[in-house]
């Protein structure tokens, strides 16, 4: 009877090593993300974004929004990973901003800031960024920037009444995926008829066109993994 169990258990071995080959990026960033985070979590005591913040503020200029988002990059390559836009798609949405200049600009998913940052510092003057983020710890502010803490959900009907936001020319989504159509719904129904709508995964972009059935233009940025 062992050996049957060994004989089956070796059959399984090509099978795993296929496996671990073909999704190897999954499972580095299982790995990273994952393992060596709770790890890191355990060791430190603090929070994987709190410990990049406090990498950021002592390695990065202060004020200087460039070497902000390069010092948050450096973190990520070297440290640990942060689900942030980062430096490639980074400059697809900075394109984006410089060839539309929005004057109020929606972000759905703070996180650590990173995204706000790249967004804020190519706004034109007098422009205004709204950032939503349900997760308090998640926060990074920025002088053009108005912090509103909140689900989604609730902060899109309040943004008018509460934030002054009569409306968002250019919306970036990068919040939970199953979030994207129920929220641009919901962005249209309380006033934003045709917003330029980013979501932060391509392939979120064709369900967003296809069925809202509204007059916002979606233009998804690449799907493929940024960090490392
Ligand atoms: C992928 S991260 C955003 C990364 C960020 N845009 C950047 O590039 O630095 C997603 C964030 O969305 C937030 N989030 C998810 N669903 C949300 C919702 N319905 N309302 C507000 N925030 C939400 C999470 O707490 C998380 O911090």
């Amino acid at each position: 009877m062992p050996q049957l169990y060994s004989a089956i258990a070796l059959a399984f071995i090509p099978f795993l090593v296929t496996l671990i080959i073909r999704y190897r990026h999954y499972f580095l960033l299982f790995y990273r993300a994952v393992l060596v985070r709770r790890l890191q979590d355990c060791l430190t005591g603090i929070s994987r974004e709190e410990r990049a913040f406090q990498y950021v503020l002592t390695h990065a200029i202060p004020g200087d929004p460039h070497h902000i988002l390069e010092t948050f990059d450096q973190w990520c390559y070297h440290c640990e990973y942060l689900s942030n836009v980062g430096p490639h798609k980074g400059k697809i949405l900075d394109r984006l901003i410089y060839e539309n200049t929005p004057l109020t600009v929606l972000e759905l998913g703070t996180y650590c800031g990173y995204a706000t940052i790249l967004m804020a510092q190519c706004l034109p003057m007098g422009a205004r960024l709204y950032t939503v983020e349900m997760d308090p710890r998640n926060a990074a502010v920025a002088e053009k920037v108005e912090l509103i803490v909140g689900a989604s959900e609730e902060v899109i009907p309040q943004l008018k009444e509460k934030h002054s936001l009569l409306k968002a020319d250019f919306v970036f989504m990068d919040h939970w995926k199953r979030c994207y159509l129920r929220d641009l719904q919901l962005l249209e129904a309380h006033g934003n008829q045709r917003v330029l709508c980013c979501p932060q995964r391509r392939e979120a972009q064709s369900p967003l066109n296809l069925s809202h059935g509204g007059q916002s233009k979606c233009s998804g940025l690449p799907a493929a993994a940024e960090s490392p």
